[in-house]
């Protein structure tokens, strides 16, 4: 079943242009199959599983992300919906849920946090799926999920700890299915390294989607694509002409920063970026950082030391302190 569904895959995706490849150095890659110009949209995709961030104030519609005209769902009094509509569409997921959400004691409210919530979600739609409840297609299938990255010999011990408590209070929320806890476990390992949040235009956090066939695009800090979201359909745009055989790359992080501080958000995905611009460290970081070196006689650019209340001049390695770089 796993080959036919990555089969399936590749054939929905030579469709739109595009392939999964293997990437030396960096596991499986999305590579275009044809040229795609800058704004063209490379892939759009609905989320696998997706959740609001503020669950229960309502902060915007379960089904399309919108917060004007929120209702909640009077069975369980945690989903919100804008219309019947949305509450039509996504009832045949939500029902499972509802019934189990609405069972949790009075304090369920610190259990539902979002992330036990896509959880939740992810592990019902497994299983109307697997009973054909709702249809399975080649970018919309478990397979997909089963198949992500977790890095899960890497994460620390605490980490892993807190992955098995929050195993647990599925486990508490869904007493009646035979979870496999580990498993669980390990799934929310996948979704550090793969879940992605959704933004509205104005880049304000909405909330969180797994997205298994957009969680295939690997990082660059020098991006030739963008990600972005229109309500909770996520979509690749390409940012500059991108050629057949090319790997198509977005930006997990804020590329504005210094290459330090990129790498350290970098950390929760377990790999040390080595984009061109990563490896051309100094003169970009002096720039983005903005402080003149003191020495009349160099034009380098002065560097935050890291721990210390110091900055380096790149050039000619004299030091000023906080102070004196203030005045
Ligand atoms: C969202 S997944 C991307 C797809 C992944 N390569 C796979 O095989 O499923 C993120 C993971 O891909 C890898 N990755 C992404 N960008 C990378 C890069 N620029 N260099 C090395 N590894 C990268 C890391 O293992 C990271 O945790």
């Amino acid at each position: 079943m796993a080959a036919s569904w990555a089969e399936q895959l590749q054939r929905e995706l030579a469709g739109r242009g595009l392939a999964v490849a293997s990437i030396p150095g960096k596991g499986r890659g999305l590579v275009a199959a044809r040229t795609f110009f800058p704004g063209e949209v490379i892939i759009c995709q609905e989320p696998y599983v997706s959740t609001p961030n503020k669950i229960l104030v309502g902060s915007s519609c379960d089904h399309c992300f919108v917060s004007n005209n929120l209702r909640k769902c009077s069975v369980c009094r945690v989903t919100w919906y804008c219309s019947s509509d949305c509450q039509k569409k996504e009832w045949k997921q939500h029902q499972l849920e509802c019934r189990a959400m609405a069972a949790l004691p009075e304090d369920r409210n610190k259990m539902l946090t979002p992330t036990i919530r896509l959880m939740v979600r992810l592990i019902l739609k497994r299983k109307l799926q697997n009973e054909k409840v709702i249809p399975s297609s080649g970018i919309d299938n478990y397979y997909l999920v089963d198949v992500l990255e977790s890095h899960i010999s890497e994460v620390d011990e605490n980490q892993l700890i807190l992955y098995a408590q929050m195993a647990n209070l599925v486990n508490l929320i869904l007493p009646s299915l035979e979870l496999d806890l580990k498993e669980i476990a390990h799934t929310f390992s996948k979704f550090a390294c793969n879940a992605h949040t959704i933004c509205d235009p104005e880049l304000r956090p909405l909330g969180t989607g797994l997205y298994p066939v957009i969680s295939i695009i690997n990082h660059s800090c020098v991006p030739n694509a963008v990600l972005i979201f229109d309500g909770r359909t996520a979509y690749v745009r390409a940012l500059q002409p991108i050629s057949k055989d090319e790997e198509v790359s977005i930006s997990y992080i804020e590329t504005a920063a210094v290459t330090k501080k990129r790498h350290n958000d970098l950390k929760q995905y377990f790999f040390a970026c080595a984009c061109p611009r990563c490896v051309k460290v100094f003169k970009e970081d002096a720039l983005l950082e903005s402080y003149r070196c003191k020495n009349q006689a160099c034009d380098g650019f002065l560097l935050p030391e890291s721990g210390e209340k110091a900055y380096t001049c790149q050039k000619c390695n004299i030091s000023r302190d906080e102070e004196e770089v203030k005045r």
